[in-house]
């Protein structure tokens, strides 16, 4: 079963960071995305969860530009800002570098040392990847996505290979840099409470396309044993074909 509602994004935000219709991807004979319809405004957070294997990935590659697509549209920017789980470093440049990567040295060292800043490095510009942390690593990730203020910016489970707290210290930097910068944003995760944490709304992607669309209240997001948080937590474990006492294990 699944509830496919159209939810409000949040008041005053109509600028649309990206839309996509009707869109399809195939890698040879398989299908593996069929009329995938989505919208995404600015300041509006979008967690997509779906089985291993559905098409998340696939989709997230497509928006970023990476690959061709089999038909559809997709309106947005050419090239969005992107996250992986991996913090991608050029490991012979500075910190600063990595981050102003693309922009020229003179504007982009000021800028890349502002964000370096923002994600809680600011003493460390001069600094080499190989000296931080896994945590510390994808805080650069995170200040290189946000550098050029992007309209969209897509997070392939960046917190994924982060430990239990640095992971929720990660959620709590994410939510201030997102109110500050407000791109829009696709997460996707196979953590069902970052889901509720972070995201504004939740899609369920399966069969190749979105199956549904869950608003996530405020309280669900700021109380994890909220009723609303409960409530929601199992029913998207149904739909992903994990009973909520599985997931407990
Ligand atoms: N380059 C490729 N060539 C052929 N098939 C591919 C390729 N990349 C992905 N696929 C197939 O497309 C389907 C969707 O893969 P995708 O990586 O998008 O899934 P996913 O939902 O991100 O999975 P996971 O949650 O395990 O990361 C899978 O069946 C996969 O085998």
């Amino acid at each position: 079963m699944s509830t496919t509602t159209q939810p409000m994004h949040p008041a005053g935000i109509d600028e649309i960071a990206v839309q996509v219709a009707g869109l399809k991807r195939r890698y040879g004979q398989r299908t593996v995305i069929q009329g995938l319809n989505l919208r995404i405004h600015r300041g509006e957070f979008v967690a997509l969860l779906g089985e291993s294997g559905c098409g998340k990935t696939t989709l997230l590659r497509a928006l970023a530009g990476l690959d061709a697509i089999d038909g559809g549209r997709i309106d947005g920017p050419a090239q969005p800002a992107v996250v992986f789980q991996e913090p991608r470093l050029i490991p012979w440049d500075p910190l600063w570098r990595n981050v102003s990567l693309g922009l020229d040295d003179k504007s982009g060292k000021p800028l890349a040392q502002a964000a370096l800043e923002e994600v809680g490095l600011g003493g460390r510009s001069e600094d080499w990847p190989r000296n931080l942390s896994g945590g510390q690593a994808q805080r650069v990730a995170l200040a290189r996505a946000l550098v050029r203020e992007p309209r969209l910016l897509l997070l392939d489970e960046p917190f994924a290979a982060l430990d239990a707290l640095t992971r929720i210290r990660m959620h709590a930097l994410v939510r201030q840099l997102l109110a500050r910068h407000r791109p829009g944003v696709l997460l996707v995760t196979h953590d069902v409470d970052e889901a509720i944490v972070l995201a504004d709304r939740i899609l369920v992607m399966r069969d190749g396309a979105i199956a549904s669309d869950h608003r996530v209240a405020p309280e669900a997001a700021h109380h994890r044993a909220h009723p609303a948080a409960e409530a929601l937590r199992t029913q998207l474990l149904a739909e992903l074909g994990v009973a909520s006492a599985d997931a407990l294990h």
